[in-house]
């Protein structure tokens, strides 16, 4: 495996090994990985020749009070968490190299970017789509892999591609969870034991809000109400930023639930905002 932290090199190599006909997997992320990241790459690593990830956390998808600085880094772990899994190259620019001085370009989904983490992200996405047609620009993948825990995000990207003809497949992957359901989480290292016990709530509201779905309830009010009162229960609970029963394509809020919209929330334990979402 090769640790790779200079973009035209990067591009350099993902263009000659692409004129010998090997075809290139692409897990983009902020590093700190976990069994979630790990299946992304080992879906990579089973539809590609060759399998990057990237590791940088990108200062612009953060608003001046969010946890850039804090948010959690260990590359050595992850670099010896991308051999066990056999990627053949790490992506670990510097925030120089992706954002020389001058930089004024940037990347904006308009509509879907808007909503759900939008309304309390201002910009985030704005960064996000940015940072990733920069990676994809310099990585060149044929096939690009992102997590449906960040279902926004995924839709974003998804959009972004079809928009401006990045020659990309993108792959969306099941959220992967902790055994008693909590999605799995860079963030969740910031919940303290008791916290990490409020954060269950969240995938337990979501798990009944499938189950009276399935019961046959479609009035999203209803199922909103209850996600709302299961939450609440949560001992750290700040705020429920957003609980939002969606179209998975507009991902605008539906009169009634159908299959495959998604319930979507955003959450603060304590000073912790996590997000989660559920599938009908
Ligand atoms: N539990 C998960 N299941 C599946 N994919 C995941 C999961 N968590 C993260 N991912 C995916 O991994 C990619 C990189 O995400 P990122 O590095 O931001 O990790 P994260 O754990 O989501 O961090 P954060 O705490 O910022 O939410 C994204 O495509 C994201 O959707
Ligand atoms: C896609 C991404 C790597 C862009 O910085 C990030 O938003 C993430 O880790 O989900
Ligand atoms: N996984 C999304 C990255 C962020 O919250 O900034």
């Amino acid at each position: 495996m090769e640790v790779i932290i200079n973009p035209s090199q990067m591009q350099n190599l993902m263009l000659s090994l692409k004129k010998q006909g090997k075809k290139i997997g692409f897990v983009p992320t902020m590093g700190y990985l976990h069994e979630g990241h790990l299946s992304l790459i080992r879906c990579s690593k089973k539809e590609n020749d060759i399998t990057v990830v990237s590791i940088f956390v990108n200062p612009i998808q953060f608003g001046v009070n969010e946890d850039f600085g804090r948010y959690p880094r260990d590359f050595e772990r992850d670099k010896s968490l991308c051999e066990k899994e056999n990627v053949d190259y790490i992506f670990h620019p510097s925030y120089e190299e992706m954002y020389p001085d001058g930089f004024q370009t940037y990347v904006e989904v308009a509509e879907l970017s808007k909503g759900l983490c939008g309304d309390f992200r201002p910009g985030h996405f704005k960064g996000v789509s940015t940072v990733v047609a920069k990676l994809f620009n310099i990585v060149c993948p044929d096939n690009a892999y992102f997590g449906k825990k960040d279902f926004q995000q995924l839709k974003v990207i998804q959009r972004m591609v079809k928009d401006l003809n990045f020659p990309v497949n993108v792959v969306g992957c099941p959220v992967v969870r902790e055994q008693d359901g909590l999605a799995m989480s860079s963030r969740n290292k910031y919940l303290s034991d008791e916290e990490r016990k409020s954060a269950l709530y969240i995938s337990k509201a979501l798990f009944e809000a499938k189950r009276m779905f399935e019961d046959g309830i479609t009035d999203p009010n209803l199922i909103k109400e209850r996600v709302r009162q299961i939450i609440s229960q949560a001992k750290h609970l700040k705020e429920i930023q957003y609980a939002e029963i969606v179209d998975s394509n507009t991902l605008k809020p539906v009169d009634k639930v159908k299959k495959s919209d998604v319930l979507a929330v955003a959450v603060y334990i304590g000073n912790t905002r996590l997000i989660d979402n559920i599938e009908f």
